[in-house]
């Protein structure tokens, strides 16, 4: 607890000698607010000369991973974000420094149950070869099986991590609850939701099984391709705190002057980069959502016929058939300049509610599409057209779509890194005839092809029990037939009896009937007796038949 109440301390003293208080205007917060801060005198803004995303970036940096983890994945929520802060926070690094290689060492024997790391690598290094704010990497040699002295890098997650994560996700969980209640514009920034995904977002990254079962996925959608390269993963010394995966060797994708200067075709290098997004989109439904230049190197070889490496598959995304026609259709819209039908698509594909006014939508989409076009079609940004497009819709009752936040937002990423490589790429007619091939597979006879196609296995196994599952069907239905006539003769019985029964009925009524007329009409005692009897004989029947 009193580890708790110090990092309290910790993060309101950064954030208030960061003056991150005056982001808020002070009337906008609670009296009680007001006097807190007034009664925390002591920590003054230190770091007046800076703008407010300055200030952000710094307060963030000082408090470590995790919020700096939190700051990165805020810079790509423009969607909620000034552009200003979210650029701030788009130059958020974590320079973590490295835990010792002893430690790490320790960590990989007890995880894999060896008394030496020795007994499983050659030439085990203790320097690590990179410390990040999760994990840190060591490099070594594999000594057993087929790909024995193949170079390896073993990944180890944090000691003193998930302790770290918990505590300040907890932390940061109150602080939304706060923001949400106290912000004015609390409820449409969302805190409460932001720190949810966050927190499922770093569990994720904390399990390097999940990773090394997405690397695994990965490399099979590409293993063929000679577009993008995946480490082979050693799943048997896999386990939730280590990874081992084969070491690459390339040249990270930012480091420009290098790929210059072996001459590396960058206009190629750049489209393969958007093919690559592409390809794991619409062929696979399944990307690499953390595309940042740190996780992607070019190959050093073929340089006229350039392929990447990638690596740190903690986080991936899906998106299931419909999210990708919609999405498709919505681009090829936009760039027709279609509103109408980019309106309608939101609504039909449930992103929006049926109630919103189409029109309305349009002319909101056309307000903010329109000026995209002032630009030359080649700076036109996918990733900003969505933004616009999100953030427009948000207005119309749009829910957000974590899967497509990430799109959105790995997207941003690719662009940015084309235009680094080449800076003319002009992303649209790359992807162009990606996404109409993409709708033309999806319509027509080539839909109906490839959907015989995929349920012709599910065939295939049933029609081996087409005869015997026929003949249950055929004497099922002969059986039921049986039954439904007996039922139907037994009904038709009751029917009968019930108008026999109903017939008696009204004979006793009529017969008491006159034999009442006959005694009041003073009639001779024989008469009378006579109906008498035979309304007693009536009676007697009807209760028989209502017994039987
Ligand atoms: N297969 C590999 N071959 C060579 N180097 C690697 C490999 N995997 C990781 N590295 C090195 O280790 C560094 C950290 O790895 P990785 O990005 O997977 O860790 P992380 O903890 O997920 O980092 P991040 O903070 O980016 O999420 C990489 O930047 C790279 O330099």
């Amino acid at each position: 607890m009193s580890q708790r109440i110090r990092r309290v301390y910790q993060i309101t003293r950064t954030f208030l000698s960061y003056g991150l208080d005056e982001i808020v205007p002070t009337r906008w917060l609670p009296w009680s607010l007001r006097i807190a801060r007034y009664g925390l005198f002591w920590m003054p803004n230190r770091h007046k000369d800076k703008s407010p995303g300055e200030r952000l970036r710094l307060a963030l940096e000082s408090l470590g991973p995790v919020w700096i983890k939190l700051g990165q994945m805020l810079s790509t929520r423009r969607d909620l974000l000034p552009p200003d802060i979210a650029n701030e926070l788009a130059k958020l690094q974590d320079q973590v420094k490295a835990f010792p290689g002893e430690q790490a060492q320790q960590l990989i024997e007890e995880a894999l149950g060896i008394d030496n790391v020795a007994e499983i690598f050659d030439d085990f290094s203790v320097r690590p070869l990179a410390s990040a704010s999760i994990a840190q990497v060591h490099t070594a040699k594999l000594k057993h099986g087929a790909d024995a002295g193949t170079d390896v890098v073993i990944k180890v997650i944090r000691p003193d991590i998930r302790a770290v994560i918990d505590a300040d996700l907890s932390l940061m969980e109150t602080l939304a609850r706060v923001l949400a209640r106290h912000l004015p514009d609390g409820r449409r920034l969302k805190p409460e939701e932001v720190v949810k995904e966050y927190r499922k977002t770093l569990l994720d990254e904390l399990d390097l099984l999940r990773e090394a079962g997405n690397a695994i996925q990965l490399r099979r959608n590409f293993e063929q391709s000679p577009l993008l390269y995946i480490p082979k993963v050693y799943s048997d010394y896999g386990r939730h705190n280590v990874m081992v995966m084969e070491r690459i060797d390339g040249i990270p994708v930012s480091d420009v002057d290098t790929l210059n200067a072996l001459g590396v075709d960058m206009k190629l290098l750049a489209e393969r980069g958007v093919e690559v997004f592409f390809t794991q989109v619409f062929r696979d439904s399944f990307f690499h959502a953390d595309m940042h230049p740190g996780n992607i190197f070019v190959s050093r070889e073929n340089p006229h016929d350039p392929s990447y490496l990638g690596i740190d598959f903690g986080i991936v995304g899906t998106l299931n058939r419909d999210d990708k026609r919609y999405l498709v259709e919505n681009f090829l819209a936009f760039f027709n300049r279609d509103y109408r039908k980019v309106a309608e698509l939101h609504v039909d594909s449930g992103w929006v509610p049926a109630h919103i006014n189409v029109e309305d939508f349009e002319s909101a989409i056309r307000t903010v599409c329109e000026p995209i076009f002032n630009k030359p079609l080649a700076e036109i940004s996918f990733g900003h057209v969505l933004v616009h497009l999100f953030n427009t819709a948000r207005r119309f009752e749009m829910e957000v779509q974590p899967q497509l936040v990430l799109l959105q937002k790995t997207l941003l990423y690719v662009e940015g890194l084309g235009r680094t490589l080449y800076p003319q790429l002009d992303l649209w007619k790359t992807a162009k005839p990606f996404l109409e091939r993409w709708m033309q597979e999806q319509l027509g006879w080539r839909a109906v092809v490839r959907s015989v196609k995929e349920n012709a296995p599910f065939w295939g196994e049933k029609l081996p029990e087409m005869p015997n599952l026929l003949y249950d069907a055929l004497r099922n239905h002969r059986g039921r037939m049986e039954q439904q006539q007996q039922l139907l003769t037994e009904i038709r019985n009751n029917q009968r009896q019930q108008l026999r029964t109903m017939g008696l009925a009204i004979l006793s009524g009529a017969m008491l009937l006159s034999t009442t007329i006959l005694y009041v009409m003073h009639q001779p005692v024989w008469l009378v007796a006579s109906a008498a009897a035979a309304t007693v004989l009536c009676g007697i029947g009807m209760w028989c038949r209502t017994k039987a």
